[in-house]
């Protein structure tokens, strides 16, 4: 499923946030979103999913989002979002499940085969044992691993993750990468926000650099976009950083050539 994001524009009251942010993704393509703190990458998630009334289109397969219902939507566009808070007392098998509701038909709920598809789910994001528990009770991490299960669940041809890799251990940050390189290679299209350059070198296939002005910096591949001097460019704090080695942003004087 191809997605066209065109000249999104978007402002939190007079607080211009993005200005005329456009991109496509394609299917089989693992896409990141790349910028500083604020930059307004969350926002254009919620532009993206018609969460909030913006400026621009989004066309998914030709087909002008706004005109699908939400749950015509939620069939076609899973989201996992930066945080998330239940006002709920849900178990993890509920949050889970509730990835499967655009797909239940009428009032029925869910079926056998959508509890066992969620048991799945949970024993390969690793929270098999976990099922019952209250999501509200979960660690950082857990609940992060709860919210990609829900996304899995839901099983959609577009995913779009907003940091799903912050909270998680190491071990979990590399499983979430390789998931979704594989769910990209299956075919879906994938756009995932992380802060971590090195990851996008290593694991996306293109990025989208967004400025503070709420523009596009750039956009290709992440061995052209991702160079020292964006990095620096974007973060001028850091100092000097270099690329050498193993294709990695490092800073310059760890690295022994500062
Ligand atoms: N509901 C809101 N009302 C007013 N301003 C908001 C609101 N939500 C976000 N903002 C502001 O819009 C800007 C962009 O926020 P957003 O969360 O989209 O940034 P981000 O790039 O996702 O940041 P981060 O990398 O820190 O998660 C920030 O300055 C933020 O303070």
């Amino acid at each position: 499923m191809t997605m066209q994001v065109s000249d999104i524009s978007f402002a939190y009251g007079s607080r211009t946030v993005l200005d005329g942010v456009g991109f496509g993704l394609r299917p089989g393509e693992l896409c990141a979103l790349f910028g500083p703190n604020g930059t307004g990458k969350s926002t254009l998630y919620r532009c993206i999913l018609g969460h909030l009334r913006h400026q621009g289109r989004v066309m998914l397969d030709g087909t002008d989002l706004t005109r699908l219902r939400p749950a015509q939507v939620a069939r076609r566009v899973s989201y996992v979002p930066q945080q998330h808070s239940s006002p709920f007392p849900f178990t993890v098998r509920d949050m889970v499940l509730m990835g499967r509701t655009p797909h239940l038909g009428g009032v029925f709920g869910p079926r056998r085969s959508d509890i066992e598809h969620c048991e799945r789910v949970l024993e390969r994001v690793g929270l098999a044992g976990d099922g019952d528990r209250l999501y509200h009770t979960l660690s950082g991490g857990q609940r992060q691993l709860t919210l990609i299960a829900r996304a899995l669940a839901q099983d959609c041809n577009v995913l779009l993750l907003d940091e799903p890799t912050a909270s998680l251990d190491f071990g979990n940050q590399m499983w979430v990468w390789r998931t979704v390189q594989d769910l990209a290679r299956q075919g879906r299209t994938v756009l995932v926000c992380t802060h971590d350059p090195n990851h996008v070198r290593w694991f996306c296939d293109r990025v989208l650099a967004l400025g503070r002005n709420g523009k596009l910096l750039a956009e290709g591949a992440p061995s052209t976009v991702i160079t020292a001097e964006l990095v620096g460019n974007l973060y001028p704090g850091v100092g000097a950083v270099t690329t050498a080695g193993h294709g990695a942003v490092v800073p310059a004087d760890v690295a022994g050539v500062g």
